[in-house]
């Protein structure tokens, strides 16, 4: 692992000011927040809140239509009609033994380039610019493969090749990649599986309230106990901001308002 600067020294050393200096600024390094929670807590739910309060920001949303309708890379020679190669989603719920491997590959590696992607014009422009991604090559691997590993969905060969690689392109790409914080989005798995009841997306259907308190003690575990062995620095320092969001909120533009107060209010302390 190479040593990494505090957060703070490398924003000031890729050219931005660090908040610390009390002074607003256009363009320069952005403050890259990821947005974790269970399945079907709200995080996409939340995103585009963000999104109306906060229209300059930059939100990276999970690429969940891709892995429905897995495509060749567009970079190469293309021919009008794409070929769909199936969806990955539905393949790994329905067995995930066979797909996991490649499911955490695919899904690992459009977590990479969304955190790869550059700030936009229009965030160039903006004073304090901030970048939001919903979920993280972390969640990647400290939520779901490694959950999928504990189940026995992925063989220890697999694990250990995933955790290679995962470790392999984290390094390389090093500060590119970095985030300054997490915003967790905490419900119970009760919660979640009432709204992913609500959603009725197809591939989810078979999901069971265990496979849900499962993912909530692995969120548990990694951003609040941290209990999780983590293998990056900058992840085990990264603060971690805990919203309550068993509440419905859709409705309520006072709790609406609350929850971007405290999301402002975190980010000051970065
Ligand atoms: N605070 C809330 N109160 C009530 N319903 C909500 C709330 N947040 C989201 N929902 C509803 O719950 C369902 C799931 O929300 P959403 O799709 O935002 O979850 P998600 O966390 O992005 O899911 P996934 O983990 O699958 O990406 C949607 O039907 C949404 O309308
Ligand atoms: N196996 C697996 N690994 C992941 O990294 C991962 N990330 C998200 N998901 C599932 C949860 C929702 O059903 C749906 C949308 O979040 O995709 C994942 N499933």
């Amino acid at each position: 692992m190479r040593p990494l600067l505090p957060l703070r020294l490398r924003r000031a050393a890729a050219g931005g000011l660090p908040r610390c200096f009390g002074m607003a600024r256009r363009g320069g390094p952005a403050w890259r927040l990821s947005i974790e929670g269970n399945i079907a807590v709200g995080k996409s739910t939340f995103v585009r809140l963000l999104g109306k309060t906060f229209p300059e920001w930059q939100m990276a949303t999970e690429p969940v239509a891709k892995w429905q309708k897995v495509q060749a890379s567009s970079s190469r020679e293309q021919t009008s009609s794409s070929q769909n190669f199936g969806n990955l989603l539905q393949m790994v719920y329905q067995e995930p033994s066979r797909w996991s491997y490649t499911f955490q590959t695919y899904s690992c590696m459009s977590r990479l380039k969304a955190q790869l992607e550059p700030l936009s014009e229009k965030l160039l422009k903006t004073w304090d610019p901030v970048q939001i991604f919903e979920r993280s090559v972390y969640s990647d691997r400290y939520i779901f493969a490694k959950n999928l590993f504990e189940l026995g969905h992925l063989t220890e060969i697999e694990w250990t090749i995933y955790q290679d690689l995962h470790t392999f392109l984290l390094q390389e790409f090093g500060d590119r990649i970095a985030l300054h914080g997490f915003l967790y989005l905490q419900a119970t798995p009760e919660k979640c599986l009432e709204r992913l009841h609500r959603r009725g997306r197809p591939e989810e259907k078979a999901i069971q309230l265990e496979y849900l308190e499962q993912l909530h003690t692995q969120h548990e575990n990694w951003l609040v106990k941290k209990t999780t062995e983590v293998h990056f620095e900058n992840l085990r320092n990264a603060p971690v901001f805990v919203l309550d969001v068993n509440n419905d909120f859709e409705d309520d533009p006072a709790e609406q308002e609350e929850l971007m107060r405290k999301v402002k209010a975190f980010i000051k302390t970065l």
